[in-house]
């Protein structure tokens, strides 16, 4: 066999692991076959500007390794650039890997990406801004804020659904108007998920079965429990519908497809776009199918269905008259 280039982004200080021990397994492995440049990021210099250096001196595989933070950066600057991603996750909750589908521990990721095999899945944009997983207004936002790295080191993913949980107790209601291709919904929710490809553990992208990350599509959830009970108990029937691979069922819990949506909120909320707080809605957030490519073991994802917003609280739906969006 012929052996490639690549150039490896590597946080060596992601997760919880030493970062030492963690880059000779993966030279181990993926030196037999590849010649890796190997680039390191810092405080200062993340992996979104490393791959695009690389790109530029003629890089044509980009592999990187690190957390959620570090494999979001280095997807996003590939976005509609046709390079093939190799992902090494190397952090808490490793929600990119689990997103994508993708192996979970270095052995089985670097076997991955020496298999070959590459998928084209949908990426998209926030407000333009490259977005591989999801935009979250309402109790998203605030968990990503209360998962500290001193939560994350100490309950690793947990630090994440127990802040989701905390959120839900404390959760405030907003206006919120949802407007899609051929529709225009007003609903009073808590929470407002815009999703690309989500893990299962982020539980407020949860109301189909299975965000699908590679049909053209966002798949929007919207959360509007009536009591902080009722929030609870929404919060742990997405849990387990997502750990099922099942749609939510309740009514204070609906979803939709669609390929561009404009959410604006009253009071304005925070939105958090792949982990990092952008700033306050409204958002603007369309998919741009088939916008990066990344190495995946070969197995067949599954399909599921679409639609279901009956019962939200407020809900108004009104047919636009032309398809489209003005702007
Ligand atoms: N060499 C470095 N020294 C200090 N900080 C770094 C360095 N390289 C990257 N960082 C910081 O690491 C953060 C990204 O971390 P990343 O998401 O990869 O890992 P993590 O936080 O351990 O992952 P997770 O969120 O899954 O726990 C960024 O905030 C970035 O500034």
């Amino acid at each position: 066999m012929s052996r490639t280039d690549a150039c490896l982004i590597f946080n060596p200080v992601a997760g919880q692991s030493d970062p030492e021990q963690d880059l000779a397994q993966i030279r181990g492995i993926l030196e037999a076959e590849i010649n890796l440049d190997i680039r390191f990021t810092t405080e200062d210099k993340g992996a979104d500007e490393i791959a695009k250096e690389a790109i530029a001196q003629g890089a044509t595989t980009i592999i990187a390794s690190g957390g959620d933070g570090t494999l979001s950066t280095a997807a996003a600057a590939l976005v509609g650039k046709n390079i093939p991603l190799g992902i090494i996750s190397r952090g808490t909750a490793n929600a990119f890997a689990a997103a994508l589908e993708l192996p979970n521990t270095i052995e089985a990721a670097c076997q991955t990406i020496l298999g070959g095999a590459t998928r084209v899945v949908d990426a998209a944009r926030c407000n333009n801004l490259p977005m591989v997983l999801l935009a979250g207004i309402g109790f998203e936002a605030e968990t990503v804020k209360r998962a500290d790295r001193e939560a994350k080191n100490r309950f690793g993913i947990m630090a994440y659904i127990m802040a989701g949980l905390q959120e839900l107790r404390e959760m405030e209601s907003f206006e919120a108007e949802i407007e899609t291709e051929d529709k225009i919904i007003t609903v009073t929710a808590s929470a407002v998920t815009v999703a690309n490809a989500a893990p299962p553990t982020s539980i407020l992208a949860q109301g189909p079965a299975g965000v699908v990350f590679d049909d053209g599509l966002l798949d929007v959830t919207v959360i509007a429990p009536a009591s902080r009970a009722g929030a609870i108990a929404a919060s742990y029937h997405l849990l387990q519908t997502a750990l099922n691979e099942n749609a939510a069922q309740r009514e204070d819990i609906g979803y939709l497809r669609t390929k561009r949506v404009i959410v604006r909120t009253d009071p304005p909320q925070k939105v958090v776009l792949d982990g990092e707080l952008i700033g306050d809605t409204p958002i603007d957030v369309e998919c741009v199918p088939g916008g990066l490519t990344i190495f995946v073991p070969q197995e067949a994802a599954p399909v599921f269905p679409v639609e279901k917003l009956e019962g939200l609280p407020g809900l108004k739906v009104e047919s636009k008259p032309t398809s489209g969006f003005e702007q």
